[in-house]
């Protein structure tokens, strides 16, 4: 990359077929983050653009709140609280009904979890054939978002191009089925398609929402996972405190019971190690930002029509927020204050703040409450794994899983 000129922890250079300003100065990055009414509107590379489609973040002002409104109707805390969360634990529950004995490949199992569990949320009571197909094109346009915008047969561009023709085949069917059907159904679509909710959708917005909701919390939910049962796996302290934490939970209700809110509530500790993990290693390296006009940032002026990366990762680092930063520590974010700290942009700030937060850390907590009260796992030697630019296991993670 080449970095024609620097100010301080900002730098320009050119990436993505515009100038690009980099900022790594937590005050700037929140202040960029929390003033998109200026005219900083989300920036996503062509390929996620085209492929997503008009998704949340391609609407500004009052679209994207109407929109917004809608999704956290959706995976937002209060939905969460009140209906989504015995369904993630019903979930989890089977998911990992059968491990013992296995050697698995954490990686791919943390992957299928985050893509089912969304899938089965957004419509229920689909055959797992339907699951199944939904899988492979949703992972080729899941590559397609990431890769070169080169439309060319055989590219992953064109691959992802191809799948999202075809998402598109399939959710116009299956929305036409339930127009057509007096049966009601618990889940995001039949909420999407009830007329007297507060955000009346159409076709086209309902499709694009319920691709956001799956494409959200894909690689964020599933790496995460993947991440927090290697960290536990090395810290057997942390894995401990954690398994004492889902015991005492588990030895107040009968084996059928499903987990409440209240529970969820008492899983500080875990909450503490997704978050040192999130913090560890990054799934979201930072946002990337265009101005729709000139924007005056720090005593420069940033044309319009430049892109701005809010480059996160350095101040998850920073030791004076995290003393010793490069230790995996959970208990650190027990201390009051330090999850609303305003350098702790884990989840993105401002207007565009993840609105499925409280949904993602539900999920892996759920997952680990079912994962670390009937198993104990060992790495397999030899597995390779990489945290930047993305945190990726290049050949699998593999671990040997007996019953606890
Ligand atoms: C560990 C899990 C997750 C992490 C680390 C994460 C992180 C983030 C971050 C950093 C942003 C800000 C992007 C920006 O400002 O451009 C964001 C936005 C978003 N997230 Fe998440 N996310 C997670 C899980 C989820 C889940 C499970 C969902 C949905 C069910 C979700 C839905 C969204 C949506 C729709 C946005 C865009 C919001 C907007 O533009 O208004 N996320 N997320």
């Amino acid at each position: 990359m080449c970095l024609d000129c620097r100010y301080g922890n900002i730098f320009k250079t050119h990436a993505l077929g515009s100038p690009m300003v980099i900022s790594t100065d937590p005050e700037v990055n929140r202040y960029i983050l929390m003033n998109e009414a200026k005219g900083l509107v989300p920036g996503y590379p062509d390929s996620m653009k085209n492929i997503l489609g008009v998704n949340i973040a391609e609407v500004h002002g009052s679209v994207h709140k109407r929109i917004r409104g809608s999704l956290l109707s959706l995976v937002g805390p209060v939905a969460l609280r009140d209906q989504v969360l015995p369904k993630i634990d019903k979930f989890m529950r089977s998911f990992l009904h059968n491990w013992d004995g296995k050697t698995i490949d954490i990686q791919q199992k943390s992957t299928q979890m985050a893509f089912f569990v969304a899938l089965e949320l957004v419509v229920e009571n689909e055959p797992i054939s339907f699951h199944e197909s939904f899988e492979a094109l949703f992972e080729n346009m899941f590559t397609g978002t990431i890769s070169l915008p080169i439309k060319f047969p055989g590219t992953n561009y064109y691959k992802g191009l191809k799948a999202r023709e075809k998402v598109d085949v399939i959710l116009k069917m299956l929305l036409a089925k339930r127009k057509a059907s007096s049966v009601t159904h618990d889940d995001n679509l039949q909420q999407l398609l009830e007329h007297d909710s507060n955000y009346i959708l159409d076709d086209e917005e309902i499709i694009e929402q319920i691709i956001t909701i799956l494409y959200s919390g894909y690689e964020t939910v599933s790496t995460t996972t993947m991440m927090v049962v290697k960290y536990l796996h090395d810290h057997p302290k942390a894995l401990q405190a954690v398994r004492d934490e889902h015991f005492s939970i588990k030895q107040n209700k009968r084996p059928e019971e499903l987990i409440t809110w209240d529970d969820y509530k008492k899983m500080t500790f875990t909450r503490a190690v997704i978050l040192e993990t999130l913090r560890l290693a990054n799934v979201v390296n930072g946002e990337l930002r265009r101005t729709v006009n000139d924007i005056e940032l720090n005593g420069f002026i940033i044309p319009k029509g430049w892109r701005v990366y809010v480059y996160t990762r350095e101040s998850n680092l920073d030791p004076f927020v995290y003393p010793e930063p490069l230790t995996f520590n959970p208990w650190r974010w027990l201390e009051k204050g330090l999850e609303s700290h305003s350098y702790n942009m884990l989840f993105g700030a401002g207007s565009r703040i993840c609105p499925g937060k409280e949904q993602g850390i539900c999920k892996i907590s759920l997952f680990l409450h079912s994962f670390v009260t009937n198993y104990r796992w060992e790495v397999v030697e030899g597995n390779k794994l990489l945290t930047f630019p993305r945190v990726i296991a290049p050949k699998g993670l593999h671990i040997k899983v007996t019953k606890y």
